[in-house]
């Protein structure tokens, strides 16, 4: 009898929780997904409740199971928004803070001041990252200078940190592993990259405890088990990576000098450099794609910090849009925006730019502008922006970029994919799977349990939706993006 197998990919992003049933033949059975609450606390601020994302994130995994029988699920593959910074007591298992979202801008002061006493070589040089309140350290120190009794708890070991991949894999075990994978961990700005360590240097710089940091493993292996989908039987959780990581593995990205764009919250551009770190001298950040049967594999990376979010806000904050799908049409409605430029820079700029002091804007008002002009002015911000970095990941490389891969929820919009080619100039390729994030922590899992046996088997699993061809010519392309820099450079 040829019993069905399967893998199942939790992918816990910035604003919703997914889990993905996958076949061996990388086929999706079931999805299941929901959305939870996001806090804006104060301007510039974003925080997530880490025990609803628990809650949510377990109740669509045990919706997304219900269409198998669990004793054919082969293992659990954990992919996750990056960064966020969650502190849990370790004998109640309960959050002792808000989680700290990597969107958050709390700490941008903090970081000003770390550069101005000399920081920013030293954590480019270790970390790859740069020196920006995007990512987990500061955030971790904010929290423990800002309570003092949580500091003295994780002195003790009593209080624990992870992103959230550490987090939900706490959970799942029921409390028996506190470990996180290497690429989630190349995020936290206090790993070493180079040694895939947490660095001691500025560990004692930024006064964190090492007591309170979980053990750092490769991103196929297994971790430990869960009991929690029922049915009496023990799952592996056997892969795991950072959501813009895991989908590099997903779209096959793993020789150098391939790369992909992800559209979610935000937009990441990652190319692969392979089993080197580069460092890049235009603002673009040196990361861990992967750690795989004993070796690291490298990316360079630009994050653009909001791409989706400015859909979440036309329909949430303007509430001039009911869903997201809605904003396609609309912008089909007009054959421009009538020289509107949509600056969405609600938290700051990301790559190229690492402003965190911008914020968002729309200009070119006149009083023709309509509903319309702004609508696909946001949709077009999100190519621009993500054009922004291309062109600097390849004034680095001095290569041309010649196809570009898409994933993520916001490709779904063939209004952005084809805004995406006219600007670049170059095919925008569209997988059939665009839930690439998760299939690559499926492929990470499915690896480590056996059940597909290296990349070239994993390469048979994908397949290809829609190429978008450039349909405008350079004169275009050169007007257009000459008015968003112009729109941009008002925040700079
Ligand atoms: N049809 C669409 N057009 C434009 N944006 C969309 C569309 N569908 C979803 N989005 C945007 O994509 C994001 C959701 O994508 P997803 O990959 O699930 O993100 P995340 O992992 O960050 O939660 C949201 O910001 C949403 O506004
Ligand atoms: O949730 P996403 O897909 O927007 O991804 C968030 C990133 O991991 C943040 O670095």
């Amino acid at each position: 009898m040829n019993k069905s197998r399967y893998v199942v990919a939790i992918d816990q992003g910035t604003t919703s929780c997914r889990a993905i049933v996958f076949d061996a033949h990388g086929g999706i059975v079931n999805t299941a997904q929901q959305e939870f609450t996001q806090f804006f606390p104060q301007p510039g601020w974003v925080e997530h409740d880490a025990d609803e994302i628990w809650r949510v994130q377990l109740a669509v995994l045990r919706e997304a199971v219900a269409a198998v029988d669990v004793t054919d699920i082969t293992a659990i593959g954990i992919t996750n928004q990056r960064e966020t910074t969650v502190v849990w007591d370790k004998m109640t298992g309960k959050p002792v803070h808000p989680a700290i979202v990597w969107q958050c801008r709390r700490t941008s002061g903090m970081c000003e001041e770390l550069r101005q006493r000399g920081w920013e070589t030293t954590i480019r040089g270790k970390t790859g990252l740069v020196l920006d309140a995007y990512f987990s350290g500061t955030k971790l120190k904010w929290l423990l200078d800002t309570y003092p009794d949580i500091r003295a708890k994780a002195e003790r070991g009593e209080v624990l940190f992870g992103t959230v991949d550490s987090w939900l894999i706490w959970k799942l075990t029921e409390g028996r592993q506190h470990v996180t994978d290497v690429t989630n961990a190349s995020r936290t700005m206090l790993l070493n990259i180079h040694s895939a360590q947490w660095d001691d240097d500025i560990l004692t710089e930024f006064n964190i405890p090492k007591a309170m940091l979980p053990e750092v493993r490769s991103s196929s292996e297994i971790y430990g088990h869960t009991g929690l989908l029922g049915g009496g039987v023990n799952v592996p959780i056997a892969g795991a990576a950072g959501d813009q990581q895991a989908a590099l593995f997903g779209q096959g990205c793993s020789s150098e000098g391939m790369a992909k764009n992800t559209y979610g919250t935000g937009c990441f551009v990652l190319k692969c450099t392979g089993a080197q770190p580069i460092r890049s001298e235009k603002g673009l950040i040196t990361t861990i794609a992967w750690g795989l049967n004993g070796q690291l594999t490298y990316a360079l990376e630009g994050s653009v910090f909001n791409a989706g979010a400015v859909v979440q806000w036309l329909r949430d904050g303007l509430g001039i849009i009911q869903h997201a799908s809605e904003t396609e049409a609309i912008a089909k409605s007009v054959p421009d925006t009538g020289g509107v430029y949509f600056v969405p820079a609600f938290t700051g700029f990301g790559t190229p730019y690492w402003e965190p002091d911008a914020r968002g804007m729309i200009t070119g008002l006149t009083r023709a502008s309509t509903k319309a002009d702004i609508v696909r002015a946001a949709l077009e911000s999100i190519a621009f922006q993500s054009r922004d970095v291309l062109e600097v990941m390849e004034e680095e490389s001095g290569i041309r970029l010649k196809e570009l891969r898409v994933d993520g929820g916001a490709v779904r919009n063939d209004f952005l994919m084809q805004f995406q080619a006219d600007v670049l100039g170059v095919d925008v390729t569209r997988p059939q799977v665009i839930e690439t994030t998760a299939l690559g922590a499926a492929s990470l899992a499915g690896l480590a349990v056996g059940l597909w046996s290296d990349m070239s088997e994993l390469e048979q699993l994908k397949g290809y939706d829609r190429t978008f061809h450039p349909e405008k010519d350079l004169r275009y392309r050169e007007q257009a993006v000459a008015g968003w820099k112009r729109a941009v450079s008002y925040q700079l």
